[in-house]
């Protein structure tokens, strides 16, 4: 029979994102990675609507804990504490009894386009927004979303006792306790980075109700309480077990990667999932029109660009060519500009995809690269774009020559990162561990069990640490060809 494992504390960390949740069990000493269990997610809508069964994340989750702690074999009793990092911007609304009243309107769900082009209007313009929030309504806010439910189903926003988002959502129903986290928050737009609270003006204007709202947990402070005895019972763990306050999921990324404030453009981030996002921690408030400028868990700041198409997109070319996902090519001349969602950076909410640039000698191999390379170049812009926010010139050799961090499930890819390295011609560190998220969201566990500092602890974890990969020659003629390509085809794409 083989050995147990001692029990040595452990702690759970969750990322309940788009298209799965992941459990990981965390040894809270060392950070040694003991398990993760998974279990998916199903989203539904056509024509811009995208939602999910915030139950069905709750079920998703318990599956998802109850794998890792059987395939680790460490006992529950091991177990003390635990975070959940979410899909962001998701609107989630409950009853009294706190069940929801409709499925979750999800972070890629295009229809609430109009409502944010309203809400940008009404406030004065894209600067008056960013001067308080910190990004521009696009139809990703929960803010839009929120207006999008009143105007189409007035009845459901008008009993809805309880607004949440879906990393709060999984964090009450652990701790029963109504509580979010400054960065989740910021991408409400209902959210002051300014004063890092609630913006009571906005609320009026969204006629929001302050009490449908969770508490906003002080920035850096993680533990929120204990789980309940119904929790404790669903999860086979112990009433004892110390729930933190969680964040989004690409909050919880930087800390899993060690992020924390200080001089960090050094390092970029780019995430390969089904959203493709670039993010930085800084010490200042960003704010430029393109990008999301969010607050991070500990006080400091994550601006960052969010496209709505990546992986999914891209693993639909490849599913459509009958290709494997690695069988690609350079694009030879091809173009795709794969908005099968729509988009969001660039904000074209109502694009569809863009194939040109064909000739007979094209090759499905080709079509398939070209659509990374359209996938990796709408990212790779949103980057220069979260440089030049910054201060800093993108074509700088001095700032070209700063590693990227690539993380999510894309990562994994040789297709995507040798596509990402030609075309941002920059080196690449991959991190050896593959569920960031995941692993920030323990490192927030263990901190709030232990009243330690997350970003301390993950930098001590090395959670962030990977094979560094040497820059290769930037491919300007592709970067080009899509440039014009995009500037060109905006226009059409807007309706
Ligand atoms: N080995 C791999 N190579 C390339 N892509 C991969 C690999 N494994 C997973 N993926 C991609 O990762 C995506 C999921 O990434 P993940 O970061 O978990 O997404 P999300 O957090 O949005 O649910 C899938 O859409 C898939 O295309
Ligand atoms: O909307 C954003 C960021 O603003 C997305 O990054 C979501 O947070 C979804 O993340 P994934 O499921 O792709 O990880």
């Amino acid at each position: 029979m083989a050995a147990t494992r001692p029990a040595a504390p452990v702690v759970i960390g969750v990322d309940s994102s788009t298209q799965s949740t992941k459990a990981a069990l965390v040894d809270a000493t060392t950070g040694a990675l003991l398990a993760v269990g998974r279990a998916p997610h199903t989203v539904t809508g056509s024509d811009g609507a995208r939602e999910s069964a915030p139950e069905a994340w709750w079920s998703a989750l318990r599956e998802a804990i109850a794998a890792a702690l059987a395939e680790a074999r460490v006992p529950a009793s091991a177990v003390i504490g635990i975070a959940v990092a979410g899909q962001q911007h998701g609107l989630v609304v409950l009853d009294a009894a706190g069940r929801p009243l409709r499925p979750a309107l999800l972070w890629n769900d295009t229809r609430s386009a109009p409502q944010a082009a309203e809400l940008t209007t009404a406030l004065g313009g894209p600067g008056a927004w960013l001067a308080r929030t910190g990004s521009v309504p696009v139809a990703s806010m929960t803010a839009a979303k929120w207006q999008w439910l009143r105007a189409h189903e007035p009845a459901v926003a008008g009993t809805a006792a309880a607004v949440r988002l879906p990393h709060d959502f999984l964090t009450e129903r652990l701790s029963g306790i109504a509580v979010t986290d400054p960065g989740d928050a910021s991408g409400t737009c209902w959210y002051s980075t300014e004063k890092s609270a609630y913006d009571p003006e906005l609320l009026d204007l969204l006629g929001l109700d302050p009490a449908v709202l969770p508490a906003v947990a002080p920035s850096g402070a993680t533990r929120v309480g204990t789980l309940t005895a119904a929790a404790a019972r669903a999860l086979g763990l112990p009433g004892t077990v110390t729930v933190a306050a969680g964040t989004g999921d690409n909050m919880a990324a930087a800390v899993g990667l060690g992020l924390g404030g200080a001089g960090l453009l050094d390092h970029p981030v780019v995430s390969l999932g089904t959203s493709g996002t670039v993010f930085a921690a800084t010490r200042t408030r960003p704010a430029a029109p393109g990008l999301a400028g969010f607050a991070a868990t500990d006080g400091t700041y994550l601006p960052l660009g969010c496209t709505l198409n990546c992986t999914l997109a891209v693993d639909r070319f490849a599913g459509l060519l009958r290709l494997d996902r690695e069988d690609a090519a350079p694009g030879d001349g091809v173009v795709v500009l794969p908005y099968l969602d729509g988009e969001r950076t660039p904000d074209l909410p109502h694009a569809t995809g863009l194939l040109t640039g064909l000739r007979h000698t094209t090759t499905p191999r080709a079509i398939l690269g070209a659509a990374y390379e359209g996938a990796a170049f709408t990212v790779l812009r949103a980057l220069d774009e979260l440089l030049t926010a910054c201060g800093l010139d993108p074509a700088d050799p001095r700032v070209r020559e700063r590693p990227l961090r690539l993380i999510g499930g894309g990562a994994r890819g040789r297709a995507w990162t040798d596509t990402v390295r030609r075309l941002s011609g920059r080196p690449l560190v991959v991190p050896a561990a593959t569920e960031l998220v995941a692993l920030g969201a323990a490192a927030l566990a263990a901190a709030a069990a232990t009243g330690e500092d997350p970003v301390a602890l993950a930098t001590a974890w090395g959670t962030g640490h990977g094979e560094t990969l040497p820059p290769v020659a930037h491919d300007e003629e592709t970067w080009e060809r899509i440039s014009g390509v995009l500037d060109r085809a905006a226009p059409a794409l807007l309706s």
